[in-house]
C-alpha cells in the first residue's frame, strides 16, 4: 500500500512507524505550508526519492492507495471533501468533526462523487461493534463517560470551568450533555463520544459526561447501553501516547488496524 498521512503529530508518528514495520511506508505527507519546507529539508534525499511533502490535496501523488487523517477536526474540514472527491479512500480518527451535520453531508456526497469511502477508526474506545449490532434491534439508551487526569484536559474548555492544577483529590465534571455538544466543544478530547454516537443512537440521543479526575492514572472511557439486545457495560483504561497526554495509545493503534484491515482479504 502507498499511504498519505495528514499531519505529523503524536498519532501520525506512531502510525508512520508501525506501517513502515508492516511494509507500507508513508509515501506522502499533507502538512501546513510552513511545515513542508522544514520536512523537505530534514527528509528529502539528494536523489529526490524520499516521501512527498505537500500542502494541498491537488499536489498529492496520484498513486496513493489511501489517505489517513491524524490531524484533527480542522484538517478534516479543510481537506476531507477534496480528498474523497479526488477518488482517494480516506481513514480518519477525527470522528468528532462529523458532529457538524454540514460537514458530514459534504463528506458523504464527496465520497459518492469520487467513488471513494471514508472509514472511521474506532479510536481510544472499544465495543463499537456491539453497539452497531445492537442498534439493528432497538437501542434504548447510550451513555458515555470520559475520565482523564487533569493534564489530559489541558487546552480544552475544562480550563474555563476548573483550575486543573488545583484538582488534587476530588474528580470534577466539566461537561454533561449530548455527544454532539461534547464532540463540538472538545475537538481534541471527545472524539470517543462521537464514535459511541456514530456506532449507536446518534449524536443527539447519546448522553456524554466528561470528568477531570486527579485520582485517574489513565484515560478511562466507559459505555453504558441498554436495548432489546440486553445490557452493555464497557470500560477501558488506556495509556496515553508518548508525546501527547490527551491522546490514548489505542487511538493510534486503531488507525493502523483500520488501514491494515482495508487491505486484508479476510476482514473484521
Ligand atoms: N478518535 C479518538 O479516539 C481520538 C482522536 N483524536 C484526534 O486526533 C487528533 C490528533 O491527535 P494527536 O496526534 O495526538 O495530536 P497532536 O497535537 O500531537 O498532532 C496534531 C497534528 O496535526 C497537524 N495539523 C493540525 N491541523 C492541521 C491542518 N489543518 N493541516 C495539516 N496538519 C494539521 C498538526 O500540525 P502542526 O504541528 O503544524 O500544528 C500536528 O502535526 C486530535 O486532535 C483529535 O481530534 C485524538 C485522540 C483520540
Ligand atoms: O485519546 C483519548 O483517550 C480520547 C480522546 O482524546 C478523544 O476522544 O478525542
Amino acid at each position: 500500500m502507498k499511504i498519505g498521512l495528514i499531519g505529523r503529530g503524536a498519532i501520525a508518528r506512531y502510525v508512520e512507524e508501525k506501517l513502515k514495520a508492516e511494509g507500507h511506508p508513508v509515501t506522502a505527507y499533507l502538512l501546513r505550508p510552513q511545515r513542508v519546507d522544514e520536512m523537505r529539508a530534514a527528509h528529502c534525499t539528494q536523489t529526490g526519492d524520499g516521501p512527498a511533502f505537500v500542502s494541498s490535496v491537488a499536489d498529492l501523488p496520484a498513486d496513493l492507495d489511501r489517505v489517513v487523517d491524524c490531524a484533527g477536526h480542522h484538517a478534516l474540514h479543510e481537506y476531507g471533501t477534496a480528498i474523497l472527491r479526488a477518488g482517494f479512500d480516506l481513514t480518519t480518527v477525527s470522528l468528532g468533526a462529523l458532529a457538524d451535520p454540514a460537514l458530514e453531508e459534504d463528506l458523504r456526497h464527496a465520497a459518492i462523487e469520487g467513488g471513494a469511502a471514508l472509514s472511521l477508526a474506532s479510536g481510544a474506545i472499544g465495543a463499537l461493534d456491539a453497539l452497531r449490532s445492537a442498534r439493528i434491534g432497538e437501542l434504548k439508551s447510550v451513555r458515555y463517560v470520559g475520565r482523564k487526569p487533569p493534564e489530559g484536559w489541558r487546552g480544552s474548555p475544562a480550563e474555563d470551568q476548573l483550575d486543573l492544577a488545583a484538582l488534587t483529590d476530588t474528580p470534577a465534571t466539566h461537561f454533561a450533555g449530548t455527544a454532539r455538544g461534547a464532540a463540538r466543544a472538545y475537538p481534541k478530547n471527545a472524539n470517543v463520544a462521537a464514535a459511541v454516537a456514530l456506532a449507536g443512537i446518534g449524536f443527539d440521543r447519546t448522553e456524554a459526561e466528561l470528568i477531570a479526575d486527579p485520582t485517574a492514572t489513565a484515560n478511562i472511557h466507559e459505555i453504558h447501553a441498554e436495548g432489546t439486545f440486553g445490557q452493555l457495560e464497557f470500560r477501558i483504561s488506556g495509556k496515553p501516547l508518548p508525546g501527547n497526554p490527551r491522546s490514548s495509545a489505542l487511538a493510534a493503534m486503531s488507525v493502523v488496524d483500520t488501514i491494515l484491515q482495508s487491505a486484508s482479504p479476510i476482514r473484521f
